[in-house]
């Protein structure tokens, strides 16, 4: 049997939603938002081997099911969309935190159906693959265009913008937040009204998630009450992640480095393009045997 080489590492960055507004609720119980992402340069790592046999495998240090994982669902979706009769062995270096609403399981799923268009010769746009992509979460097109960008509908309707690229400090309290949970919440506010991307850009941003989930979870309050001391502080996504922008990497590190003991963090650097994107325009980190 043939044995094919390794192509990765590939990243698959996080993001932020620097702003989140809820401005209606669907039929279908889905919300209608208004969010301005942008990706960080702090990445899992995703390693592809093709195989001849048609099955998709995944090495993870996750303690789920590799059949629950958004990667083994994105490249099966693939697989079937364009009828491809190879496998592939996928393993995945996971670093980002989960549950956080820094989006590491729909970038995930979206570097799998990138570097998978690719590497099984499918060759469908953008687009196409950002539609597929819904498939398995609101975020995942957004990984895929990758590029910062002004989202509204349930996130698939995009336009791309370039904004600061300031460093952030992001924290991470310690406590698991449901998005579906936080959606189902009766006194999420639901009927912000709809404002224009340019109305937008001049605001003073928020997120209509963060004073549910602060209240629910102290954790998420005490870190945003610990950080605002320094900077102004948002929630991301439905949480549990809050962060703050400073000029200077820094002036991040020296706030991070001043944290409360039981809450972890991080330092990054804003991208308006994906990292991955940026790595997708250079052949030459395709191949390489160091992976699994
Ligand atoms: C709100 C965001 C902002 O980035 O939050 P985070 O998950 O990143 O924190 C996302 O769009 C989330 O996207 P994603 O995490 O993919 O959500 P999904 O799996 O599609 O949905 C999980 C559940 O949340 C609810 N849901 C989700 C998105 C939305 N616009 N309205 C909803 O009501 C639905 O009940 C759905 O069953
Ligand atoms: N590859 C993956 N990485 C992370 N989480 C995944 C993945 N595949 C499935 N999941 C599931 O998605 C949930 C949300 O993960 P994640 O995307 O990290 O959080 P968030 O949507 O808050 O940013 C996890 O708790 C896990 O059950």
């Amino acid at each position: 049997m043939t044995q094919h080489p390794i192509s990765g590492p590939w990243l698959s960055p996080a993001k932020l939603n620097l702003f989140l507004y809820i401005t209606g609720q669907r039929d279908n119980g889905y919300h209608d938002l208004q969010t301005l992402f942008q990706f960080i340069d702090c990445c899992d790592q995703l390693y592809f081997q093709l195989t001849d046999d048609g099955v998709i495998n995944l090495e993870s240090q996750l303690d789920f099911p590799a059949e629950d994982n958004l990667i083994v669902k994105a490249a099966r979706l693939l697989q079937q969309y364009c009828a491809v009769s190879r496998g592939v062995n996928i393993k995945l270096d996971k670093q980002l935190p989960m549950g956080g609403g820094i989006g590491g399981g729909s970038s995930n799923a979206a570097t799998a159906l990138l570097v998978l268009n690719r590497l099984w010769q499918c060759d469908l746009s953008l687009t196409e693959l950002a539609q597929l992509g819904l498939q398995l979460g609101a975020d995942v097109p957004i990984f895929i265009h990758g590029h910062s960008a002004f989202a509204e509908g349930v996130g698939e309707q995009i336009q791309a913008v370039d904004i600061d690229d300031p460093w952030y400090v992001v924290l991470h309290p310690d406590v698991h937040v449901s998005t579906q949970s936080v959606f189902g919440h009766p006194e999420l506010p639901r009927n912000t009204p709809k404002r224009t991307w340019q109305q937008l850009l001049n605001d003073n941003w928020q997120n209509d998630c963060q004073e549910i989930v602060a209240k629910v979870y102290p954790e998420v309050a005490q870190a945003l009450s610990w950080l605002v001391e320094y900077a102004p502080s948002r929630m991301t996504g439905t949480g549990s992640c809050v962060f703050a922008a400073f000029a200077t990497e820094r002036e991040a590190l020296s706030v991070l480095n001043k944290r409360p003991k039981n809450i972890s963090g991080f330092v990054c650097k804003a991208c308006n393009q994906s990292p991955l994107h940026r790595q997708l325009a250079n052949e030459k980190t395709l191949l390489n045997t160091a992976g699994f």
